[in-house]
């Protein structure tokens, strides 16, 4: 409804109605304070209690009698219309344990929820259009995703026809978790049953197919989130869900939100890889995808509530990002999480990580600062246990490196070394790779150590080119590594390979850095962003190119650092920098061997996506122009399969957001032919020697 002033995601809140208890039990808490009919609003919290008055802005809010009848016409149907124009949409319910945010995304028969009502609304619209609807649906337990929807856990996309067969799907699905998660093992399952209220993520996707030709692709979905509660970490659990649990659960809803924040602040950086869940719905979230984050909050006097409209209204505002427990400032959004710990021995690992960070920050941070920011050290991974003094601690040696920090990026702006940008936009927002286990994380420190070393990262040897580029592949992955609970160990490991190495009279690490940023800038330089455009480049009007609103704005982005060839890097002599309009003009005005390269490359990347299969396990002629036409082509139709074996789909289409727009454009030109092929993918170089010939 209301306009969103140009930003990318509409924060609003819904009060639950009343039950008669909390109506006898408390007074009002909640105050709306509205301007006009489509917001902002003023949300003023008052609690008799304490006095405490507080007041958070939101695009709007629903009160107690204002329900999904009235909530799904302003606010999701426009949503599903953009779905059948071909963006994704995702609609997320978060807010306290007990807020409403089951009723409001599911609801039951007599009282549907939003998910349903745009199901019945998405069923008539592809009725009229002719399209087909599949839906999954997710579940994300303990930072894993599993599929409901399918006993092995196996992606799976259920065609659906009708609002009674959805309901059977859906509603079925949601209670199905408890069963399924309890196949994990026999112990699990015993905790499950034991526990009625398991938190967890849920999700269903509605995925809107054009036909049945491109199943598997779909013109675009709809995404409904029923995020688990936010439940303060100090109190003690209500329903079994240990510290650790809360704090993944609570990691998501923060991810969420730094995520929407960025977005609603345009920021270039959108850390998308901070969860599970984030990482998830990534391909719905950036771009032109629309998103609607409902913060669901209980009509009587709850502290978690507060909590959750705080960070909604941050996310509103795309200011104040939250990054939690890396400032003073933000400290009392963690609190929670960060107190409530006894654990003693923890408490002292973590004290001497911290004594020994904050000693190697005070070294180090002129030169580290923006590495560090990147790899957000503070974010919510390190607010596992610890006890009050080390949080205590902790907070003082926060001060400590965020001064330190601010020093060292005037320093850092004063040598322009430009790693920050490279190196943070490299790593989460481009690199679409997961790491979640420890082993995956050691591997990483590993390779970090390896690519530290500037005579490893020689992108522009000629000979070395095979073996530079995965180094700076891992390279970026590592510095990028953030989420899994291993997370703070490593970047401490890190620390100490540092030191270790300029014991061994290595390089000091600014010039390591320095040395990396430079090759870093050399890959950018390759990258479509910006080359020179030649415009008298004839580009065959035969040619059916993606239009520019088609293709994803990512694409023009300098992205993943694995695509360039560093051997052509140096040799290229057409890095002018301008920035291009299409994927095909950067393609174009490339050198032929630069052609050749990238296209051998996305061949290569094409050949081994092997075993491409649909949801139904049987392989498909899939046209590969409307791949390539349909650039928003999702991985979430595959979401659990790219989650856990990266399935060709997903690979396919993240390939296409992330492999360098030349690469891209070599495959559209390809497409021009209209040809189509069968998967598993073995295409032929031939087909690419037209297109190079013309050129
Ligand atoms: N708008 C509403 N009007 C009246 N009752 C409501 C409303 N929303 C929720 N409730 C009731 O409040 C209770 C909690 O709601 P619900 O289960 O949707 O919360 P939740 O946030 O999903 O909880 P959890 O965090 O445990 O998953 C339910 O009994 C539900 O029927």
């Amino acid at each position: 409804m209301g306009p969103n002033q140009g930003r990318k995601a509409r924060v609003i809140a819904k009060i639950k109605g009343f039950t008669d208890l909390e109506q006898e039990a408390s007074g009002k808490w909640i105050s709306v304070h509205r301007g006009d009919d489509s917001g902002p609003v003023t949300l003023s919290f008052g609690d008799e209690s304490t006095s405490r008055k507080e007041s958070y802005e939101l695009d709007y809010c629903y009160d107690r009698s204002e329900g999904n009848d009235l909530i799904f016409p302003r606010e999701v149907k426009p949503l599903v219309e953009d779905v059948f124009s071909g963006c994704n949409a995702t609609v997320i319910a978060s807010g306290a344990r007990g807020s409403g945010k089951t009723f409001t995304i599911q609801g039951w028969e007599a009282k549907p929820g939003l998910a349903v009502l745009a199901m019945v609304e998405i069923l008539s619209m592809a009725e009229r259009g002719g399209k087909l609807i599949s839906i999954s649906c997710y579940e994300i337990l303990k930072d894993h995703a599993y599929d409901l929807l399918d006993p092995n856990r196996h992606e799976v996309l259920i065609p659906v026809k009708s609002i009674e067969e959805f309901q059977k799907l859906y509603f079925s699905s949601q209670n199905s978790h408890k069963h399924l998660s309890s196949q994990n093992s026999h112990k699990q399952s015993e905790k499950m049953i034991a526990e009625p209220h398991q938190r967890s993520h849920k999700g269903l996707i509605i995925h809107v197919f054009r036909d049945e030709q491109s199943y598997a692709l779909p013109l675009g979905k709809m995404n409904f989130v029923d995020l688990s509660g936010y439940e303060d970490g100090r109190k003690k659990s209500t329903d079994g869900v240990n510290l650790q649990e809360n704090n993944i659960i609570n990691k998501s809803i923060y991810a969420l939100h730094n995520v929407v924040y960025a977005l609603n602040a345009n920021e270039s950086h959108v850390p998308y890889r901070e969860s599970k869940l984030t990482r998830m719905l990534r391909d719905s979230l950036g771009g032109m995808n629309k998103i609607l984050m409902i913060t669901c909050l209980n009509s009587s006097y709850c502290q978690d509530s507060l909590y959750m409209v705080k960070l909604a209204s941050r996310s509103y505002k795309g200011a104040n990002k939250i990054i939690p427990n890396s400032t003073k400032k933000t400290k009392s959004m963690v609190e929670p999480t960060m107190l409530s710990s006894s654990s003693k021995t923890a408490s002292a690992i973590k004290t001497k990580q911290i004594g020994t960070r904050s000693r190697f920050l005070a070294n180090k941070a002129n030169v580290k600062a923006s590495t560090i920011k990147g790899r957000k050290l503070f974010d919510e991974t390190c607010n596992s246990i610890k006890s009050k003094k080390a949080s205590q601690e902790e907070s003082l040696t926060l001060e400590i490196v965020s001064s330190v920090t601010e020093h060292a990026k005037q320093e850092e702006e004063r040598q322009s070394s430009g790693i920050s940008e490279a190196v943070g936009s490299f790593t989460e927002d481009h690199y679409p790779l997961q790491f979640s286990s420890a082993e995956e994380s050691d591997m990483l420190v590993k390779a970090t150590k390896e690519t530290m070393l500037p005579d490893k990262v020689n992108v522009t040897d000629e000979n070395n080119h095979d073996k530079a580029t995965p180094k700076i592949d891992s390279n970026c992955e590592a510095l990028s590594f953030v989420g899994a609970d291993s997370a703070k160990d490593k970047e401490n490991t890190l620390a100490l390979v540092d030191k270790d190495e300029s014991k061994d009279e290595l390089p000091p690490i600014s010039t390591r850095l320095q040395e990396l940023s430079k090759n870093l800038k050399l890959l950018y330089s390759s990258t479509p962003s910006s080359i020179d455009i030649l415009s008298k480049i004839d580009i065959p009007s035969k040619i059916d190119f993606p239009t520019d609103s088609e293709v994803p704005t990512e694409i023009l982005e300098p992205e993943t650092p694995r695509t360039p060839e560093p051997r052509l890097l140096a040799n290229d002599k057409s890095d002018i920098a301008i920035n291009s309009c299409s994927p095909w003009k950067a393609f174009s005005a490339r050198s032929s061997r630069m052609k050749n390269s990238l296209v051998d490359e996305y061949l290569r990347f094409l050949n081994t996506a092997s075993n491409f299969r649909t949801c139904h396990g049987q392989q498909k002629c899939l046209s590969f122009r409307r791949i390539l036409s349909l650039p928003s082509a999702s991985s979430n139709c595959f979401v659990n399969s790219s989650i856990r074996s990266r399935s060709p789909a997903a690979l396919l289409s993240a390939s296409y957001r992330d492999c360098s727009a030349a690469a891209c454009a070599a495959i559209t030109a390809a497409a021009s032919s209209s040809f189509s092929f069968s998967l598993p993918l073995d295409i032929p170089r031939a087909l690419f020697c037209p297109i190079l010939a013309s050129k």
